[in-house]
């Protein structure tokens, strides 16, 4: 049950509660240390967590294959490590880290270990890197059932639930990218020195086949379908093929949605539905593509209601719904 504000052993200003009624508790977990857990019932789309980095780094140039290289990673880390209060520094250096073996006795060491907490809890902020204590908390899952946003605005990194997260559950995000099959996860997880074991990761035999497929077919159709939709004009006119083309994206767009469900992968649903109610928009289906844009400004609302994404599908729901209305006749005389 959600936790009550119970009294303090002092008084304060108008009897206020002692903490803010945060949504979540950090708790150990068995076999990932620490992890984040759902306080109560939390609908998609309940903000779960917002925080300010408290640490930032501009990251020197990314090399294919080996990533950032780590010495650069862990001096810039240090200089600004250095210029925080000590309240801060706790809470930095009490952070998990992973090291691969032999890493501390190839001559940096313990010196380094500022680097290796980076490495194994910074996220992007914009263009540069950073440390979320709290949201450092929080475990992966190649099928989670939270995402993030940055905030660029505020400042932010934004965590919220994707999907319907039950009281006491874990709540998830992703590391890595997801339309790649288990392999390829497996592979990107190896700096954070885990392997997944999310519904997704332990299928096994055709299942697991299966859901790979799924993943890149989903990754197939994204980009297909987004090279295509760069235009759309009500009133364009169009020849029998290119008629052809546009019930073919409008079809494809239905099996994207399908099978992002089948992988739960909550996470691309914004753009999924945006991809929807385009291609439909081009079959001038405005009723699905009104319904679906607006599916995808309510997503994007959810992340950041300011954001160019969320403008772009409030215009989108606008200009369909108008058309619609057109297409039945109503505002004509
Ligand atoms: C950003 S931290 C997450 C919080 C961490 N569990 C802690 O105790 O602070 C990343 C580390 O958590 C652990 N971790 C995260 N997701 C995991 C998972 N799905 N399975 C096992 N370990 C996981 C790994 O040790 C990883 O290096």
């Amino acid at each position: 049950s959600p936790p009550t504000c119970k009294p303090t052993s002092f008084p304060l200003p108008q009897h206020t509660c002692s903490y803010p009624p945060e949504p979540y508790i950090v708790l150990p977990t068995a076999g990932k240390g620490l992890g984040v857990f759902a306080r109560h019932d939390l609908p998609p789309g309940t903000i779960i967590l917002r925080e300010t980095p408290i640490l930032t780094i501009h990251p020197p140039p990314f090399k294919k294959g080996t990533g950032y290289p780590m010495p650069a990673i862990s001096s810039a880390v240090r200089t600004e490590f250095s210029k925080l209060p000590p309240s801060s520094q706790t809470d930095i250096l009490h952070l998990h880290h992973h090291a691969f073996p032999g890493e501390f006795d190839k001559g940096d060491g313990w010196t380094d270990v500022l680097g290796y907490i980076f490495r194994t809890n910074a996220y992007n902020t914009g263009t540069d890197i950073g440390l979320f204590p709290r949201i450092a908390r929080i475990n992966h899952s190649c099928q989670p059932n939270a995402a993030y946003v940055w905030n660029e605005r505020e400042r932010k990194r934004v965590v919220y639930a994707s999907r319907a997260i039950r009281a006491g559950e874990e709540i998830s995000d992703s590391y890595i990218p997801l339309l790649i099959p288990r392999e390829e996860r497996k592979k990107r997880l190896e700096r954070y020195g885990f392997q997944c074991s999310c519904e997704a990761c332990l299928l096994r035999g055709k299942k697991g086949r299966e859901s790979d497929e799924r993943r890149v077919e989903i990754s197939t159709i994204f980009k297909e379908l987004e090279a295509y939709n760069t235009t759309i004009s009500s009133s364009q006119t169009v020849n029998k093929e290119e008629e052809k083309k546009a019930i073919d994206a409008a079809k494809r767009s239905l099996r994207l949605l399908s099978l992002l469900e089948k992988e739960q992968l909550a996470d691309y649903y914004a753009r999924a539905y945006k991809a929807v109610a385009v291609t439909h928009a081009r079959v001038r289906d405005w009723e699905t593509a009104s319904v679906w844009a607006n599916k995808g400004f309510e997503r994007r609302v959810m992340e950041d209601a300011g954001s160019a994404w969320t403008v772009e599908m409030a215009e989108l729901t606008g200009r369909f719904i108008e058309e619609w209305k057109r297409s039945m006749g109503a505002g004509t005389v």
